[in-house]
């Protein structure tokens, strides 16, 4: 089976206009995510977890090194993400924003009505983003990601931005939708709690140039109860090795 994103010894640096100091967020830098597998990355602010997230989008090349996965590859796999912000379009209904990644997916966009079903919203196709609240608006954007049959779905800080009750729900649907449709992705979360009810693997990464201190693999099935004693044991450790 061949893997579904890799980083090879990657290296990336930025350098400040202000004071020319160089950054080097990444140096030597190899990750490996397999084919059906979810892997969250967690770790303190600035450690390079976006940045990370984005070489893998194609959105940010690396200065050295190679990435193979969605978006840099040449194989055109299709990339679902989901962002802390959901990046809708105002001006257009929800089923318009999910039909517009299908159709630039060259996907039928008639799948847009399925694709909200799934998150439930099927009610709401004909409004427009703004009356809804920010965890439907969420939904759309989670819907658009995985509307398109996504080889790989990059999340970043996907559900941070909403109150807590709102926040479970979420990664509860997420859940679902991982447990009925098995993909590969990457979970960019400062939630430890997040990280073990939702991924494979759980890495740590720390320092500059940023490495995996650590790595837990959740091996318990899906679906996961946010209250299961294992679960919040795994959630102890992430902290701990986060403070
Ligand atoms: N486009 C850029 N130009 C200059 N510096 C950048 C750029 N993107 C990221 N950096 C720097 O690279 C480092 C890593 O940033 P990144 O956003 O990847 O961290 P992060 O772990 O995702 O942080 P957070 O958890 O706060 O989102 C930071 O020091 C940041 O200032």
């Amino acid at each position: 089976m061949s893997t579904a994103v890799e980083l090879r010894r990657v290296g990336k640096s930025f350098t400040s206009t202000r004071d020319r100091r160089t950054e080097h967020v990444f140096e030597n830098f190899s990750l490996t995510v397999e084919p059906g597998e979810l892997v969250a990355l967690v770790g303190a602010s600035g450690t390079g977890k976006s940045t990370l997230l984005h070489m893998v989008a194609g959105l940010e090349r690396p200065d050295t090194g190679e990435v193979a996965g969605a978006g840099v590859d040449g194989a055109r796999r299709r990339l679902g993400m989901v962002f802390q912000q959901p990046r809708l379009l105002d001006w257009l209904s929800v089923r318009a924003n999910v039909e517009i990644a299908l159709r630039s997916a060259g996907l039928d966009p008639a799948l847009a009505d399925a694709a909200l079903r799934d998150v439930g919203l099927a009610e709401y196709a004909d409004k427009y983003p703004s009356v809804l609240s920010g965890g439907q608006r969420q939904r759309v954007a989670v819907a658009r990601a995985f509307a398109i049959d996504p080889a790989v779905v990059l999340l970043d800080e996907p559900f941070s931005a909403l109150d807590e009750l709102t926040g479970r729900r979420l990664r509860l649907l997420l859940q679902d939708l991982w447990t009925r449709q098995s993909r590969v992705g990457l979970l960019v979360t400062h939630s430890p709690a997040e990280a073990v009810l939702l991924a494979d693997r759980v890495l740590v990464l720390a320092g500059r140039p940023a490495r995996v201190v650590r790595e837990y693999r959740v091996d318990l099935p899906r679906p996961r109860a946010p209250e299961d004693p294992e679960l919040f044991d795994l959630q102890r450790r992430v902290v701990a090795d986060l403070l």
